[in-house]
C-alpha cells in the first residue's frame, strides 16, 4: 500500500475515467479520500454504492471544497462550465487537472478559471474503452498506458506530483505541448474514430446488406474495426467540436491516400495495391513491437488475470 499522493481528490463527472482513477487511487492508497460530483442523483448513488467516492455532492463547487487534487473528468465542451463554477470554491496550494482528449481547447476553457495560487497541469490517460458512465471504471484502466501531461508553466513541484499520481496508478508519463498534444491525438485516436463511425454508417445505409448480416458476419474485420464506435456521441462531439483543425488536416490527408487507394482498385493496379499494403503493414508491425519494448513500466503492479 502506498502512501496517498493527495490527502483529498474531487471528482468532477463520475463516468468511466473519473471511476476507473477512483478504483485505482483506492487500490494502491494514493489518495486519502475521493470525493465526487455527478448531475444526476443515480449516478452519485452509484458511486457510493460501488464504493469508488466516499461521499457525493448535487454541486461541483460543494466537492472541490478542500481538496488537495481536482479532476475534470466530464466532456471536453462542458469542462468550461465546470471550470467556472468551481474556481471561486478551489483551496489555495491545490492542484487542478483534466483528462480531456482534447488539450488547446481545455487549456483555453479552463485556465481563466483558475485563481492565483492554484496549480493548473492539464492530462490526458491514453487509455480507455467504448463504454461510459459510473459501472464502466475499473482500476487497472491505466496500466501500462501512456498519460500525457501539458504543463506549459506550471509549477514543477505540483507537475511532479500529478505525475507521481499517474505512475502510481501503473501509467509512463510524458510530457508535451497542448498544439502538438492535439496533432499526435487527431492521427492516433480521433481521425480513427471518425472513420469508425464512419463504417457504421456506411454498413447501415446499405439496403442490400441487412442489419442481421452485419451482426451476424461482423467478424470479417467490421469487428474490430469498429469497436471504437461504440464510444459516447457527447464526447466526441466535443473531441471534433474542439480539436477541429488537426483532425480536418488529418482527415484531408486520409482522403487523399484512400483516392489513391480508390484508383489504384478502379485501374486494377494490383502492383500499387500490395506495395502499398507491404509498407503499411510493416508499419503496423513496427508500431506494435516497439509498444511491446517499451510499454509502460508496471511498477512492479501488473496483475494475474482475473485479479
Ligand atoms: N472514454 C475514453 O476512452 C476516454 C475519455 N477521455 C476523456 O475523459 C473525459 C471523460 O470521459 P469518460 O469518463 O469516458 O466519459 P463518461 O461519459 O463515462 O463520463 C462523463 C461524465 O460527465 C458527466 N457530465 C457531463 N457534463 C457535465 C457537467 N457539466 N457537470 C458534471 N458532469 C457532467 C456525464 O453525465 C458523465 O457521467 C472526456 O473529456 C474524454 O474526452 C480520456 C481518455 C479516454
Ligand atoms: O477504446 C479505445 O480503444 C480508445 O481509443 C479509448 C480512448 C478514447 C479517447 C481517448 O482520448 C483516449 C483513449
Amino acid at each position: 500500500m502506498s502512501r496517498p499522493i493527495y490527502d483529498r481528490v474531487a471528482l468532477i463527472g463520475l463516468g468511466l475515467i473519473a471511476s476507473s482513477m477512483a478504483h485505482a487511487m483506492k487500490k494502491w492508497g494514493l489518495a486519502g479520500s475521493v470525493a465526487g460530483h455527478a448531475r444526476t442523483a443515480e449516478t452519485r448513488a452509484a458511486a457510493l454504492e460501488i464504493g469508488f467516492c466516499d461521499e457525493v455532492f448535487e454541486t461541483a463547487a460543494e466537492a472541490v471544497k478542500g481538496a488537495d487534487l481536482v479532476v475534470l473528468a466530464v466532456p471536453v465542451g462542458a469542462m468550461r462550465a465546470v471550470a467556472e463554477e468551481i474556481g471561486p470554491h478551489l483551496k489555495p496550494g491545490a492542484t487542478v487537472t483534466d483528462v480531456g482528449s482534447v488539450k488547446q481547447a481545455v487549456v483555453a476553457a479552463v485556465a481563466p478559471h483558475v485563481p492565483e495560487g492554484v496549480h493548473f497541469v492539464p492530462g490526458h490517460p491514453l487509455a480507455g474503452t467504448e463504454h461510459s458512465g459510473p459501472h464502466s471504471g475499473f482500476a487497472t484502466l491505466f496500466q501500462n498506458r501512456w498519460c500525457l501531461l501539458v504543463p506549459a508553466n506550471a509549477d514543477p513541484e505540483a507537475v511532479a506530483r500529478l505525475r507521481a499520481l499517474w505512475e502510481g496508478m501503473g501509467s509512463y508519463v510524458d510530457e508535451m505541448d497542448a498544439a502538438h498534444h492535439d496533432l499526435v491525438l487527431a492521427v492516433t485516436s480521433h481521425t480513427p474514430h471518425l472513420i469508425a463511425y464512419t463504417m457504421v454508417g456506411v454498413a447501415d445505409h446499405l439496403s442490400r446488406v441487412t442489419e442481421s448480416e452485419v451482426i451476424k458476419y461482423s467478424a470479417a474485420g467490421f469487428r474490430d474495426f469498429t469497436r471504437i464506435a461504440a464510444s459516447d456521441p457527447t464526447m466526441w462531439r466535443d473531441v471534433f467540436l474542439t480539436n477541429k483543425e488537426a483532425t480536418l488536416d488529418i482527415l484531408g490527408r486520409f482522403t487523399e491516400e484512400l483516392f489513391v487507394l480508390q484508383r489504384a482498385i478502379r485501374m486494377g493496379d494490383g502492383q500499387h495495391l500490395h506495395d502499398y499494403f507491404t509498407r503499411t503493414r510493416a508499419i503496423r508491425r513496427g508500431i506494435i513491437e516497439a509498444g511491446q519494448d517499451t510499454a509502460a513500466p508496471d511498477f512492479g503492479r501488473t496483475k494475474s488475470a482475473g485479479d
